[in-house]
């Protein structure tokens, strides 16, 4: 069973599910034994994907009366009273025989309460048909049983769960036991693919890209716009046009022709070629792994850092790639952890896999301190840390010791990320020191001297969706220490420490170690899977047809495993009250948002409000909704909320490629982008004095409180404080700053939060399914 799902949902055969029972006759026709306790279908190697009883997600459709029932049956057998009426529902309910026979059609426990409320109200509330009317007049006067009234309440029931009646269909839908088949036209080519297996720094990609570079046509799908671009302009500076693919962009090789080597010196007009029809594309492309193309064919294709099959999230895209790419050969690049499963998988296929085996290029040594001090920072040196608060607090303490500071961490946008990473690299750049996250460590080459971990803890997604504190896996911490002496760098042996002594022990028990296996590939749902859902279940929520989809779908689990559908329910759930057809619907719900910014997700939403108006988004429109134009931050909150702007402009950016004629003004908007990465950039140059500024705003926020008591004592004090500042920036940042709590409160405080939000959502669901 798929980790981290506890109950076992009982196993039946599906030809136990065929039904057995006429509602019309009014008789029982057969009765089998044997139970009957859910919707569940296993073989040997297949499991159900459960998180508990799916019953619970089905919510009863109303059941409309039917107009031409009026008083016939009263004129037969007289009037019913509702009291005698009653008594006979609630007697038929408890009996047992119900039980068996409800589950004996599909109808569990918690199915058949809600279905008997629901037929309950409806006997009470309207006029009967005639012969349910006839047979509990005929029960009443004792010419009946109780149990006659079954085939009326399975019709009901069949009415009120529309599921009940196409649960076959259903599974036959989300029967995700051979993906290998989805793909008929890459079936029928004969691929040939080669695993780069090998530590990280041990030439992996460059090997495959020597293929790619020397290939007719080629196609690399990376983890990060950072590597892609990376790829593009390695590529076209080697003399192989190569276009670059994100889901935010389209950059055509000729671009770089005729532009410099120089990321800030692209303008938003330039970044736009490909996007003009009568470009032809280049045989060669660069793009993130979700934009793979399957309709084309090419001769090399690279599917770097291929362990990310295994990722809970994003896991499917590799699956994808690996299954369905139609190239002559594929390179699979990354950790020896995937062999096996990959192996599996091409015994799938009838494919043979080549393993190209590295060692690493250059020595990596743990040192045996720790760093202590921040005073102990050399040349060369990288401070990892796992969060935003750190990266700052870091990052000042380390310029206030006079040395230049390049900070990289996910948020930013690419062309600072760029801009910071070249001023390290530079030789001859004074900037020596580098702050950064975890964002640099996939692939990227940096030129390091030692990696430093700030600590080992950072939040870890877990199989339910949920985050928890825990310590990094063996395969970030190789990954993340494996930047430090890049061969070709200037720096021929990498080093690694911790910051704090009592770490060290750890990191080096993480570095002794190989990667965990990676055992299962992911998969998802594909949007036409979800719109026959839908055309079955039209009443349901996008949000429930997944669950449903989730919890019926059955995959072979010894080597794949249903991807975390929770991001796309969160936005399904925010847009669910606003008008859409379902294609856009579902487009709209696999937006890549960080569903943790409140202002991304309020923009969001009002997106989404505009296209179910018809009404285009133009710049003007965008303008108005981020404020724009933006003036230079002053403070650490006002950086954050530029990073949720731009966070904004991609989103917009992204639906532009989806939806061309709702979101037009492309050129506009990426002129925007180009802007206020411009504007974010020059805050990161100057973060220091942001972060010197913010502080002043909390003293100022105390001096707020000062001038209360300095109007009672007359005392005129003036704030600093700019009215909005609070709203932009993150109070618990502050809160943190102010030391009115501490980080360990604060984590609590965060997990109370979310429980709390868990439960308000749980209990708004209910809500409405009762309303309902
Ligand atoms: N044979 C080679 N000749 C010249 N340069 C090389 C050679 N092999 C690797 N390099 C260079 O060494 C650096 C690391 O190589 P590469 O990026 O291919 O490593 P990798 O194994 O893919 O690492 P990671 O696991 O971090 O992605 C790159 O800058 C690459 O260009
Ligand atoms: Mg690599």
């Amino acid at each position: 069973m798929y980790k981290g799902f506890s109950r076992i949902w009982t196993i039946y055969c599906t030809d136990r599910l065929q039904p057995c029972f006429s509602p019309f006759v009014g008789r029982v026709l057969c009765s089998r034994n044997g139970k009957l306790g859910g919707i569940g279908y296993v073989s040997k190697r297949t499991k159900k994907h459960d998180k508990g009883g799916p019953s619970a997600l089905f919510v009863p459709v109303p059941v409309k009366p039917n107009p031409d029932d009026i008083n016939i049956g009263e004129e037969f057998t007289g009037r019913l009273k509702k009291q005698d009426l009653l008594k006979i529902l609630n007697k038929f309910y408890q009996k047992a025989e119900v039980r068996v026979l409800a589950s004996e059609n599909g109808i569990d426990d918690q199915l058949l309460h809600q279905a008997f409320l629901s037929f309950r109200r409806h006997c009470l509330e309207h006029d009967l048909p005639p012969d349910l009317h006839i047979t509990i007049s005929d029960i009443l006067v004792g010419a009946g049983h109780v149990d006659d009234l079954f085939p009326y309440f399975l019709r009901h029931a069949r009415l009120a769960f529309p599921h009940l009646d196409c649960l076959e269909d259903l599974k036959k839908i989300s029967d995700l036991r051979t993906p290998a088949n989805w793909y008929p036209q890459a079936r029928n080519m004969n691929r040939k693919i080669i695993f780069h297996a090998g530590p990280t720094n041990s030439g992996k990609t460059y090997h495959a890209m020597e293929k790619y570079l020397t290939s007719k046509s080629g196609v690399y799908c990376g983890p990060l716009k950072l590597l892609a671009t990376e790829i593009y302009h390695k590529s076209n500076k080697r003399g192989t046009p190569c276009d670059l693919i994100t889901g935010e962009e389209r950059r055509h090789a000729t671009q770089y022709n005729t532009l410099l080597d120089n990321e800030e010196e692209k303008t938003s007009e330039q970044s736009l070629l490909l996007d003009e029809p009568e470009l032809t594309p280049s045989k060669h492309v660069a793009c993130t792994v979700e934009m793979t193309s399957l309709n084309d064919t090419y001769e090399v294709a690279i599917i770097d850092e291929i362990q990310m099959i295994g990722d809970r999230g994003r896991g499917w895209a590799w699956t994808r790639a690996v299954l369905g790419l139609q190239a002559e050969e594929i390179h699979l690049c990354g950790e020896a952890g995937a062999i096996n499963l990959v192996e599996e998988i091409c015994n799938t296929t009838g494919e043979e896999m080549e393993i190209r085996s590295y060692k690493r290029l250059t020595e990596l040594k743990v040192e045996d301190s720790s760093l202590g001090s921040l005073d102990n920072v050399r040349a060369g040196d990288c401070i990892v840390c796992f969060n935003k608060n750190d990266i700052y607090s870091v990052s000042r303490a380390i310029e206030q010791r006079g040395h230049e500071v390049a900070v990289i961490y996910g948020s930013l946008p690419p062309g600072t990320k760029l801009a910071q990473a070249n001023k390290f690299n530079d030789p001859d750049s004074s900037c020596k020191i580098m702050v950064a996250t975890d964002a640099i460590g996939l692939g990227i080459n940096l030129s390091i001297r030692r990696i430093i971990f700030y600590s080992l803890i950072k939040p870890v997604v877990k199989d339910d969706g949920d985050k928890e504190m825990d310590v990094i896996s063996i395969s970030q911490a190789l990954q993340i220490a494996g930047r430090a002496g890049r061969y070709g760098s200037a720096w021929e042996t990498g080093y690694v420490t911790t910051y704090k002594a009592e770490d060290l022990p750890t990191l080096k028990t993480l570095l002794s170690q190989s990667p965990d296996p990676v055992t299962q590939a992911g998969l998802h749902p594909t949007a036409e899977q979800m719109e026959l859902y839908a055309y079955h279940l039209p009443h349901a929520s996008l949000s429930s047809l997944m669950d449903i989809f989730v919890h019926l779908c059955t995959v072979d689990d010894s080597l794949y495993f249903m991807c975390n559908t929770e991001a796309f329910k969160f936005l399904a759930e925010m847009i669910q009250h606003v008008p859409l057809p379902l294609r856009a619907r579902y487009v709209f719900c696999c937006a890549p948002i960080n569903n943790k910014l409140p202002f991304v997700c309020a923009t969001f939403l009002k997106m989404v409000r505009q296209y179910s108006r018809n009404e285009p988004l133009t710049k003007n429109w965008l303008s108005n909704a981020v404020d724009w134009p933006l003036p230079a931050p002053k403070t650490i909150m006002d950086l954050v909320h530029l990073e949720a702007v731009f966070d904004v402009l991609e989103l917009y950016l992204w639906l532009s490629y989806r939806f061309p004629d709702m979101f037009p003004d492309v050129k506009l908007v990426r002129e925007i982008e180009t802007e206020l990465d411009a504007i974010i950039q020059q805050g990161i140059f100057q973060i220091t004095r942001l972060l010197r500024n913010s502080e002043q705003v909390l003293r100022d926020g105390s001096e707020l409180e000062e001038i209360g008591k300095g109007k009672r004592s007359g005392k005129v004090i003036r704030p600093h404080f700019r009215p909005g500042d609070e709203a932009k920036g993150k109070l618990s940042e502050m809160l943190v700053a102010k030391g009115l709590i501490t980080p360990q409160m604060l984590k609590k405080l965060q997990q109370e939060l979310t429980n709390d939000k868990q439960e308000k959502i749980i209990r708004s669901k209910i809500n409405r399914n009762r309303r309902k």
